[in-house]
């Protein structure tokens, strides 16, 4: 209908497919659906304290000339290194604070300390204490900063998590099905598994509506309205994405207008148009969901404040559990964060939020920074205080940024731009770089890395790679590996992404809760067992005519209802079936048993369904993929026995998908890469190479350790293999790997390096060509700011521009600075490429044996 009033550019694509179409809508599926007294009071000592936090302030270069008695009030703070904005901070007496803090403050060292001055000079309990981060990995830090400040009893009664793991916490200890549509077993279902539920829906709406139209038309011709039918519409993983993020804005106008309707606001906003079109596809997704008991990342924290807003009295249990929020990142938190944090806050006022309006970077996806501004409003009594000090930055890189950030229009924000203060003085210059193409720049950056390396000014940890979209790491990542330069990615593939973790992950999810559709969509013919989607289909189709999903469809199956022909299908696949139905209850069983690990249900799954055989049977990567289930088996170790168990081992893996341990994957994954093209690149021996490319990670490790090759490389053989050797070493001794970092520049927001590379610096790249200018500029920003010592920034003449493919570029507009503030270079196409290489293969060997 819409489409007919002449609005056809503001719908949706996906919608412009499935709005033609009025009427035809298939109809939504129905289905049945600390109280110790500070430190004393724990046997922590003051001098104890003292030393605790001395010691977790290694990793800062703080001067601490002497021990100071406990309560010596602002001069604890100040000896252990703090200057006066931060000691300032962490002391303010105002209970509602907000604090402004400038890149390279030291954000996180004044959140760790305001903790543990609340508990040791405020007497408040740990356990009253809430601290959200905005992802796993910031929330790790600040618990291993708190464990050794506070020692292991203490820390381990704060509460420190993000907002997505908090809630879950709050579902599972409270959801109703009647309330929320979910009961406190639900399933936390990931971006992929979500995509998977929106997919089914748009592809069923627009068959239907096909199949419906191709009879209107009354098509003569019988064979092409067959054919037309017989040919699924399938949706591509874009629309998919888009209907998504449509979806997701809908949730948060619809939570909006639920607060204010709760709030007793004679106030109710206009539903934009783009959202009123999703309103039916968000409706079915959300039915379908509920009924797989299953919740996606944006329900978690709606569901959560609808709760809070329904009863009472659970609000009131978790505003007195929590009666000191701390909330790091604010800038960056959405509308449905901010009034979770506002109503735990609403009595007790007592709020110590941190965050920097300049590097609000997720306005895309749906982050809002005004709320660091909307504080004041709901917040009267609240005092803001400011940390600009930086202690990251040259002065040469920080007068840079400050331009940078200048230019931007902040709009809307009466928080007036910070003037950072730098702590370093002078620095090198910055310098921009102009090349050809991205190989030429990839060569740069090599070159840059290898000379340094070389002359042992800098480890390959001290630098990173920024950029703005993923594929430009992609070009980086080929020129390391040609040149031996270990090399780690943010959020690089993690375990959880691999087809086989994902299988096994679903079997769990299935074991855990049977109602799981999308689950059981993945193993019901996992291995293969005759239940193909032909079958499957049939079986879908006999469900949806009773609105039953395809999880109660098996069910009734299993309770021997419905047969063979009642379901369209042979008895073979009937049979089949219910085998599936038993090895589930098995599965079911085992995982209730208080003796059994989720270790060994993992075993059991891999067992009963022969999927290792099935790996061997149906794919050449078999090795590697023995190797993820094997890494995989080991995470599930760590867990206990029984259901429980099961529950928080797949809550971790559901929330944990930015940790380091998915890191760690990506970076072994990394070193089985590399080693293929050092194998190609140094003179190995065909046979050799061939086991080389062939092998698995232990075999490496064995190589590496080997006196064979150590002697190899002493008499100077395959020495392109030594970085590698490096690498693995540093696993051995459960180090870090020592690797120069890529990362997008959103995933590079809380690193810091000597050495910076951002790349890309062109108009449609950085600018991104479907960005809002005033973000892409605060990211340009957050990456500048991540550099210590030497920031180089880097340009292509012609490059591959997001949307518009390979073409000249114009140089970034972020670029229009001041021409005192920067060293300008280009660079012609080299040709000294292949002898620097063959020195740097002596000088590495020279440097590092
Ligand atoms: N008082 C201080 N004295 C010396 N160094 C400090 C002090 N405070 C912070 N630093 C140093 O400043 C650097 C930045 O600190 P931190 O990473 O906590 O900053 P941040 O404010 O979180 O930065 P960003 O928001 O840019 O990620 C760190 O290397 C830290 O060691």
């Amino acid at each position: 209908m819409m489409a007919s009033c002449g609005c056809t550019k503001m719908i949706h694509p996906v919608m412009r497919r499935v709005v033609w179409a009025p009427g035809k809508l298939a109809s939504p599926l129905k289905v049945k659906p600390l109280i110790e007294t500070g430190f004393g009071g724990v046997g922590v000592s003051s001098s104890s304290f003292l030393v605790n936090l001395r010691l977790s302030y290694r990793t800062f270069p703080v001067r601490i000339t002497s021990v100071v008695p406990r309560g010596a009030g602002r001069r604890v703070f100040s000896a252990l290194g703090l200057n006066e904005e931060q000691v300032a901070a962490v002391k303010t007496e105002a209970n509602c604070v907000r604090v402004v803090a400038g890149p390279g403050s030291g954000k996180t060292l004044v959140l760790t300390c305001r903790i543990a001055h609340l508990i040791k000079n405020r007497g408040v309990k740990p356990s009253n204490m809430l601290c959200i981060t905005f992802t796993n990995k910031a929330a790790n830090e600040l618990r291993e900063r708190l464990r050794k400040l506070l020692g292991e009893e203490l820390s381990a009664k704060l509460n420190i998590g993000t907002f997505h793991s908090i809630c879950a916490r709050i579902l599972r200890e409270v959801a109703t099905k009647e309330e929320v549509g979910v009961d406190q077993d639900f399933v936390i279902y990931d971006e992929q598994d979500a995509g998977k539920v929106v997919k089914g829906i748009l592809e069923e709406i627009l068959n239907a509506a096909d199949c419906n139209s191709t009879v209107n038309q009354d098509v003569s011709s019988a064979g092409l309205g067959s054919k037309k039918k017989s040919k699924l519409l399938t949706v591509a993983s874009k629309e998919v994405q888009e209907t998504l993020e449509l979806i997701a804005g809908l949730k948060q106008f619809e939570l909006k207008n639920f607060v204010l309707k709760r709030s007793n606001s004679s106030k109710v906003l206009r539903m934009p148009l783009k959202y009123s079109q999703v309103q039916h596809l968000a409706k079915r997704y959300e039915n379908a969901l509920r009924a797989y008991n299953a919740v996606d990342f944006d329900d978690l924290i709606y569901l959560t404040v609808r709760l809070f807003y329904l009863r009472n009295d659970v609000w009131e249990k978790y505003q007195k559990r929590w009666s000191y929020v701390l909330a790091d990142e604010f800038q960056d938190t959405d509308v449905a964060q901010y009034i979770l944090v506002r109503k735990l806050c609403m009595t007790n006022k007592n709020l110590f939020v941190v965050g920097d309006v300049d590097q609000a970077i997720y306005g895309w996806r749906g982050a809002d920074y005004k709320n660091m501004q909307n504080l004041e409003r709901h917040f009267p009594e609240l005092t803001t205080l400011e940390l600009r000090r930086n202690y990251r930055s040259s002065q040469s890189i920080l007068t840079l940024a400050s331009e940078i950030i200048h230019q931007s229009s902040r709009s809307n924000t009466s928080l007036r731009p910070l003037k950072l203060e730098p702590m370093k003085s002078g620095g090198s210059p910055v310098t921009v770089s102009q090349f050809d193409n991205a190989d030429e720049e990839a060569k740069y950056v090599c070159n840059k890395i290898r000379s340094l390396i070389i002359s042992k000014q800098a480890s390959y940890k001290s630098f990173g790679i920024l950029y703005r979209t993923r594929h430009q790491g992609q070009r980086f990542e080929s020129a390391f590996i040609e040149n031996g330069i270990p090399y780690s990615v943010s959020g690089a593939t993690s375990l959880l992404s691999y087809k086989e973790i994902k299988d096994l992950r679903a079997y769990l999810q299935l074991v855990w809760n049977q109602g799981d559709g999308i689950a059981l969509e993945r193993v019901i013919n996992t291995p293969p067992r005759g239940l193909g989607p032909t079958t499957i289909k049939k079986i879908r189709d006999w469900a949806s005519e009773r609105s039953f999903s395809l999880p109660q469809a098996l069910q009734k199956i299993s309770e021997n209802q419905p047969s063979h022909k009642d379901l369209g299908i042979t008895a073979k696949a009937r049979k089949s079936l219910l085998e599936f139905c038993d090895l589930m209850k098995e599965l079911v069983e085992i995982s209730s048993s208080h003796d059994n690990t989720v270790g060994m249900l993992v075993e059991e799954i891999l067992s009963r369904t022969k999927y290792l055989e099935h790996l061997e049977g149906s794919d050449e990567n078999g090795d590697k993929r023995t190797g993820h289930i094997e890494e995989f088996q080991a995470l599930a170790n760590k867990h206990g026995c029984g259901r429980p168990a099961l529950s928080v081992f797949l809550e971790s893996i559901a929330l944990n998908a930015d940790s380091e341990e998915a890191g760690e994957v990506g970076g072994r994954r990394i070193c089985e890469l590399r080693l293929r093209c050092l194998c190609r690149i140094c003179s190995l021996k065909q046979a050799f190479r061939q086991t080389m490319c062939n092998f698995s990670h232990s075999f490496v490790a064995i190589f590496c350790t080997s006196k064979v090759a150590k002697s190899s490389f002493l008499n100077g053989q395959y020495s392109e293999l030594q970085p590698l050797f490096y690498s693995w070493k540093y696993v051995q001794n459960g180090k870090k790997l020592d690797t120069v970092k890529l990362s997008t520049l959103h995933a590079a927001k809380g690193l810091e390096f000597d050495y910076v590379f951002i790349s890309g610096l062109e108009e449609g790249t950085l600018p991104h060509i479907r960005g809002d200018l005033d973000e892409e500029r605060r990211l340009f920003y957050v990456g500048v700011t991540r550099a210590k010592n030497h920031l180089f920034i880097t340009h292509r003449r012609r490059a591959l521009v997001p949307d518009l493919g390979f073409r000249q570029t114009k140089v970034s507009s972020f670029l229009d600075l001041p021409k005192r503030l920067f060293k300008e270079e280009r660079h012609e196409s080299q040709d000294s490429w292949n002898s620097t290489q063959k020195g740097y293969s002596r000088g590495y060997a020279e440097a590092n044996w």
